[in-house]
């Protein structure tokens, strides 16, 4: 971390949890003395948000893991930013590698949810990241830019946006990124966000890093200059 940026941590726990292991999660994350320089989001299931929300410290922030891109109508199963918002949420996670692979999500589709939450007030964890094949292609740059374009294209308000950058090949894998593997693709991204969005907006940018980080990594992740805090699945 550098440059004045707000450390930020997330814990996305995907569709896991219930009311005792949320309550449990709560009491030890309120009791917890927390760094007053890192901003600490959490992000249950749908279902959940409002219960964690209303039990939560207020220095905690909740996320949703994912919505729709628009306000409401005829889309059963899906919930909107507005209503994130409603529930007293104040982030969303759109673009997750998850949502992309398992349930075949679009670049433009995360573009449009992107301006959708956006406008609705909610702040985004916008997600990027590339698969193993597309790695040992040295394809990388070229994936995780094309995902970003959609996001760009979307983005009103830079201040409300975190960048995921979150390796398909790291996630519940247990095979995290290394310090120097991550910090490459951050300083990329970060290169890249100055010349298609501009300098000021790259240099306040965050941009966390996802994929298998745990108790006993993320301090060595968190030294590289451009990373700027995590995304964390099963550890969190
Ligand atoms: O997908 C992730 C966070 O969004 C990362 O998951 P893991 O920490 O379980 O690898």
């Amino acid at each position: 971390m550098a440059s004045g940026r707000k450390f930020y941590v997330g814990g996305n726990w995907k569709m896991n949890g219930s009311h005792k292991s949320i309550d449990e999660i709560v009491s030890f994350l309120n009791a917890g003395p927390l760094d007053p320089n890192t901003e600490v989001v959490v992000s249950p299931p749908a279902l959940y948000v409002e219960y964690a929300r209303k039990k939560l410290d207020a220095k905690i922030a909740v996320a949703a893991q994912n919505c729709y891109k628009v306000a409401s109508g005829a889309f059963t199963g899906d919930i909107s930013a507005d209503m994130i918002k409603d529930c007293g949420a104040t982030w969303v996670i759109l673009g997750h590698s998850e949502r992309r692979n398992v349930f075949g999500e679009s670049d433009a589709l995360i573009g449009e949810k992107t301006k959708y939450a956006l406008g609705a007030g909610i702040g985004v964890i916008a997600c990027v990241g590339e698969k193993l094949e597309e790695r040992e292609a040295n394809k990388t740059t070229e994936v995780v830019f094309k995902q970003m374009e959609s996001i760009i294209a979307n983005v009103s308000d830079w201040s409300k946006v975190v960048i995921a950058y979150e390796p398909v090949w790291a996630i519940g894998t247990g095979k995290v990124a290394t310090p120097d593997q991550a910090q490459e693709v951050h300083d990329q991204l970060r290169k890249w966000m100055a010349q298609k969005v501009s300098a000021d907006v790259a240099s306040k940018v965050r941009i966390i890093y996802g994929g298998s980080v745990s108790a006993g990594n993320c301090k060595e992740l968190g030294q590289k200059p451009d990373i700027d805090g995590f995304l964390v699945g099963g550890a969190s």
